[in-house]
């Protein structure tokens, strides 16, 4: 019941929202469709008496307009069918595709939850695996369950009748007298059922959390593979396969782990519901035999009874048969519930707008602060930072001294610290693992805005101030600029970026780190002289920039008294 609850709260916004209107009205025609098909086994079913009555009685005259019938039935019905599998299709993909864009809309939000998250340590694994694959399995899943469960009802319905009418009564002794059951093939059926559900449900029980466990740890090796893909460059220079290999096969050994659990109880469950398939079909002759034998019903009637018996019982045994599509799917309910949960989650966000600061002209940012690790740990003790446009401030300091995580706060994304901070304006933080975003030259300087929003003329400039005049040609081409930009040209990359983006608070952590020092300083200039309304942060260990910076801070005089002697005497 609380899967449905849970259920209900994923899907109403997709079926509570504009598009509803265009896909009721396609999942109206699916259910049409798909439903038909329970009309066109009632008419085989009529067929079938019909049909074996004739042949029993060797009534060519009757036999071969039947034959015409059956063509016409059956033509409609694969007419149905097939078309019933197309439109859900097209619901599937427009349900995923609405889905798929509010999940991302609200994973990769306007205030960086996503990024957010992952600082508190509160993201859910792998939500590339909880957008790609739950998204569809859970779209698919749907629709494939509830048609299955409609047309149970309605087969239940039409079926159950036709069992009724052509099982008779049947009369059982009873203390002396005689207990008379109507329609006695109906209450086997439903005796036999219900048996069979229970002994599913006691087998299969354990498949739910299986199957949760199973998408997770496919999905950690599939991120584990991606990893390995993105630094071959470092696992051949370092000669790491094997040890990689070993890596990757460990993951894939959890990933087959629970895979054997799920064989076992899965092959436990097939056992059952094979072996049950199997008796359901011939079940019903045994059960109508004494009537057969006397003469109440002919064969024609005896395949009628075979026919209606197994539809109901089919249609009872829904769970039955959907069992292992409801485990795969209450885990992807549960996944995906989980997932919304952290997107629905606030996380803190205390930088606060400044209009101005008295006495220093118009500043961009004012900071007076200390920060610490999450767990409390002190990082660095009375930062003071007053930032106006047009200057550029260098931070340094020792290695792990706590700069970029200063940064981090400075950009507003870091809650741990105590202190004030106030911006007149958003911050344009290059951490110092680079992103280059997009797949043309054009949309990688352009980032975070689209290629489309710069004219041509505007991207060439910047190449040449950044000095790679070299690329201007290749500004549409896509390839992996990753893997062919040195490094050093990356951080030009991004520096192009600030020229089109024209941000007023810069904050870059060792951005020139890979540029000799006449190359840094044209960067630096650069900045200067195109963005003269922007404050800069530099954090870099390259001291000869020393000397362009208006403001140099030497952090290590931040740094907690306590933390620095313990160190100091750790090191003498
Ligand atoms: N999420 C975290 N959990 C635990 N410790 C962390 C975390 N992030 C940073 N630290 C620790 O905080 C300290 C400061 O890290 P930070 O990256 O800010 O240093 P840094 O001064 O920028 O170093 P570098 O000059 O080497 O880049 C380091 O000791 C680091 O290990």
């Amino acid at each position: 019941m609380n899967q449905l609850a849970l259920f209900w709260r994923l899907i109403k916004p997709y079926w509570w929202s504009r598009q509803r209107l265009p896909s009721l009205a396609l999942l109206f025609v699916v259910l049409a469709t798909s439903l038909s098909s329970v009309w066109f086994s009632v008419e085989l079913n009529q067929w079938n008496g019909d049909f074996y009555n004739a042949l029993q009685k060797l009534d060519g005259s009757q036999i071969y307009p039947l034959l015409k019938s059956y063509i016409i039935i059956i033509g409609a019905l694969i007419l149905v069918l097939v078309y019933s599998d197309y439109l859900q299709k097209k619901l599937v993909i427009q349900w995923r595709e609405w889905m798929t864009k509010d999940l991302c809309r609200r994973w990769l939000s306007k205030d960086s939850h996503h990024y957010r998250l992952q600082l508190n340590q509160e993201e859910p694994d792998n939500p590339d695996q909880r957008i790609a694959e739950d998204v569809k399995l859970l779209v698919e899943t749907s629709l494939t369950l509830l048609l299955s469960f409609l047309r149970s009802v309605l087969t239940l319905g039409s079926f159950i009748v036709i069992l009724w009418n052509l099982s008779g009564n049947i009369t059982l002794p009873l203390g002396g007298g005689d207990l008379e059951i109507p329609g006695y093939m109906v209450w086997v059926c439903v005796l036999y059922t219900l048996l069979g559900t229970g002994i599913t449900h006691v087998i299969g029980k354990p498949l739910h959390q299986l199957n949760f466990q199973q998408q997770k740890r496919e999905a950690d090796f599939r991120v584990a593979l991606v990893q390995r893909r993105q630094h071959s460059e470092a696992i051949a220079g370092q000669q790491g396969e094997g040890r990689d290999r070993d890596d990757l096969n460990g993951s894939f050994r959890e990933v087959a782990l629970n895979w054997y659990s799920l064989m076992i109880r899965d092959r436990n469950l097939s056992f059952f519901t094979t072996g049950y398939a199997q008796i359901t079909m011939m079940a019903p002759i045994f059960f109508a035999l004494p009537q057969f034998l006397s003469g109440t019903i002919l064969l024609g009637g005896l395949m009628q009874i075979r026919m209606a018996f197994s539809k109901v019982s089919g249609a009872l045994s829904w769970f039955i048969y959907a069992y292992r599509d409801l485990a795969k799917w209450s885990a992807t309910i549960e996944r995906l519930s989980r997932f919304e949960d952290t997107l629905d989650q606030q996380v803190s966000h205390r930088i606060k707008p400044v209009k101005s600061a008295s006495g220093a002209g118009e500043l961009i940012l004012r900071a007076q602060l200390n920060t610490h690790l999450n767990h409390g740990k002190p990082l660095l003790n009375n930062v003071s930072l007053l930032l106006s446009p047009g200057t550029l401030t260098i931070l340094h300091g020792r290695s792990g001294l706590g700069k970029t995580s200063l940064l981090r706060t400075l950009s507003g994304f870091d809650p741990n610290f105590d202190g004030k901070i106030a911006h007149s304006e958003k911050a344009f933080w290059i951490p110092q693992r680079l992103y280059l975003g997009g797949s043309t030259l054009k949309s990688i300087i352009t980032y975070p805005q689209c290629g489309s929003s710069f004219s041509q003329h505007d991207c060439e400039f910047a190449l040449k101030r950044i000095g790679l005049t070299h690329l201007i040609d290749e500004l549409d081409e896509s390839g992996s600029w990753q893997q062919r930009l040195s490094s050093g040209e990356q951080q030009r990359v991004m520096f192009g970026r600030l020229l089109l983006n024209r941000p007023k608070l810069i904050l870059l952590d060792e951005t020139t780190s890979a540029l000799d020092t006449k190359a840094a300083i044209e960067m630096l200039t650069l900045l200067r002289e195109e963005l003269s309304e922007s404050a800069v942060v530099l954090v870099t260990h390259q001291t000869q920039l020393h000397e362009y910076a208006d403001t140099v801070v030497n952090l290590e005089s931040n740094y907690p008294n306590k933390i620095r002697e313990a160190r100091e005497l750790q090191e003498n």
